[in-house]
């Protein structure tokens, strides 16, 4: 039994304390002797259920409990008085993590930043990394950094013991609670709520006092009394469960909340209050992080930003219209290929969380210079960009400034290696890109260069896709499903289903999937190379003025 690891010490049977409160009837004085801190028992209940249990190290160890005392007075949750000033509460760089067990890399580079005061919420593909994400916060012990660093209000989380990052104030709402058994959920609650207290060396409440201070919180997640009677999530019913660890955080309090799928299992009703408890819990002062799959919980619970995970990776950031494009159209509107496009505006939106410009100056040297670094290119199912693609020499103007109406993405095809390397080295304007399909060849290859007429307006000018020259440039590869993931957005994109992407189906295009790009960085965008040996070729063509 999970209980064993708790070394309780009951002076009388569990059922000899569980009276009936009500908030008109304060409790008697609890008569339970915990032998070592809730926090603690906890983690070991949980650690005993962990097939990789093991000694503690500092890395991963013991697991985090999710309810255990948080360093912050849920008191103090309450606004200061609107500090304007942005604080980093969760910088996360570059993390990375394997199942200890198999030393399967899980999380493969992740970067997240959550400022005071703000609601992410991270979203995915089953198996993407999400739980395993929010695991590794807290510090689980089926898994072990292996790179990155989390900085959770200036301190280096990776080295601390589970319970020591839940003082530091994280609180994890696990996706499938634990029970413990022979422990009251009133008891727990109390043990932990005075070992933070002693923690802060602030005065302990008596199990009086203390009561009158969960019955408030009771009301946040509208519970009934009866649930502090019963141990620790035994037996109780999934959303049950759910609404009991948001009592554990609206009682405990902490800085950084992480809710692992907090909406799951829940009803409509169940799920309101605990969206309500979750909403009242927020302060200028301290932040959510939320998974969920499902836009219905972001509706009551607005957040700030929405990452997408992908593969261990975070391939996406951005508003609620993320969520409400998913709910639309499902993962393939956020494609391997997309993440290519939004890659550098996360960089930029995670570089201005940070402050430090590094992930913009990653982005913008990659945007700028038509080139997605290796690790950029990683990040979206390896889609490397070859030196070859990267056009370090400036792009004519013609190219660059061209109007953007006038730019055409070609017809998606494969054109065979040979082909494409038999082509001279003719012209370099117009970028096409070409996805793997059955549609036949039907551009002339023979068209020669024609110069763009300077003295033409450059509104006038028109980019054509025939007399080209292929210039491929070669990923290492891409899955089955990333590549039908690049066809369907083609798809999407080709709104006149013509085979051929104009500039302007490119920026609604965009617009849909939530990428607000600018009208020169989608010309950028149409002048980056990447593509797969065997299914993908972004081409440069020719431009003609004619
Ligand atoms: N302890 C483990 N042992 C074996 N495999 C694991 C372990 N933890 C995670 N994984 C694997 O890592 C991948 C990511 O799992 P994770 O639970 O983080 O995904 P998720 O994005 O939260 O998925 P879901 O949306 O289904 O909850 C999965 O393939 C999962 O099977």
């Amino acid at each position: 039994m999970a209980g064993a690891n708790l070394h309780l010490r009951h002076s009388l049977s569990t059922a000899q304390f569980l009276p009936t409160f009500s908030s008109s009837s304060p409790p008697p004085p609890r008569r339970v002797q915990l032998r070592t801190s809730p926090s603690r028992a906890l983690f070991s209940n949980l650690r005993a259920n962990s097939p990789t249990s093991r000694t503690t190290t500092r890395r991963s160890n013991t697991i985090n409990s999710s309810s255990v005392s948080s360093p912050v007075d849920s008191d103090s949750l309450v606004a200061d008085g609107g500090e304007a000033r942005k604080i980093p509460l969760l910088e996360v760089k570059d993390l990375r993590a394997v199942i200890v067990e198999s030393r399967q890399e899980i999380l493969k580079g992740v970067n997240l930043v959550v400022y005071e005061g703000e609601v992410h919420a991270v979203m995915g593909k089953n198996g993407s990394g999400k739980s395993t994400f929010s695991k590794v916060l807290v510090g689980h012990p089926d898994y072990e950094v292996t790179g990155g660093s989390i900085v959770f209000k200036g301190q280096n989380l990776v080295d601390m013991e589970p319970e020591e990052r839940s003082l530091a104030g994280l609180f994890m709402s696990f996706q499938s609670p634990v029970a413990i058994p022979g422990v009251s959920n009133m008891d727990f609650l109390n043990m932990a709520f005075n070992a933070r207290k002693r923690k802060l060396g602030q005065p302990e409440l008596d199990p009086i006092q203390f009561y009158s201070h969960l019955v408030s919180k009771l009301e946040v997640v509208n519970m009934k009394t009866d649930f502090l009677n019963r141990n620790v999530n035994e037996g109780f019913s999934g959303g049950e469960r759910k609404r009991n660890e948001i009592l554990q955080l609206a009682v405990l309090g902490a800085e950084l909340a992480i809710l692992d799928e907090i909406d799951s299992g829940l009803d409509v009703d169940a799920l309101q209050d605990v969206a309500k408890a979750v909403n009242g819990l927020l302060t200028p002062k301290n932040s959510v992080l939320m998974i969920t799959h499902y836009q219905r919980l972001l509706d009551y619970i607005k957040p700030t930003l929405i990452h997408i995970m992908e593969n261990g990776r975070i391939i996406k950031t951005g508003d609620n219209s993320l969520a409400k494009l998913l709910e639309k159209e499902g993962y393939k509107a956020i494609s391997a290929v997309s993440a290519a496009i939004w890659r550098p505006r996360i960089g930029a939106e995670q570089a201005s969380s940070h402050g430090k410009g590094e992930a913009s100056k990653e982005a913008a040297s990659s945007h700028g210079k038509g080139e997605a670094s290796k690790e950029a290119a990683s990040s979206h199912g390896k889609a490397e960009v070859s030196k070859e693609a990267s056009s370090s020499e400036p792009l004519p103007d013609q190219v660059q400034n061209k109007p953007p109406e006038q730019v055409t993405m070609s017809n998606p095809r494969t054109i065979p290696e040979a082909e494409t390397k038999s082509k001279p080295e003719e012209v370099k304007q117009e970028v096409v890109v070409q996805v793997e399909t059955t549609k036949p060849e039907t551009k002339s290859e023979t068209k020669p260069e024609t110069k763009p007429d300077p003295n033409k307006p450059k509104h006038m000018r028109r980019v054509s896709s025939a007399g080209l020259r292929t210039e491929s440039v070669i990923a290492e590869s891409l899955s089955e499903e990333e590549i039908a993931g690049l066809k369907e957005m083609f798809k999407m994109i080709d709104a006149d289903n013509s085979g051929q992407i104009t500039f302007e189906e490119l920026k609604v295009g965009l617009k849909r999937v939530g990428a607000n790009l600018k009208e020169s960085e989608i010309l950028d965008l149409m002048q980056a190379k990447s593509n797969d040996k065997q299914h993908c070729q972004f081409v440069k063509n020719n431009i003609d003025n004619t």
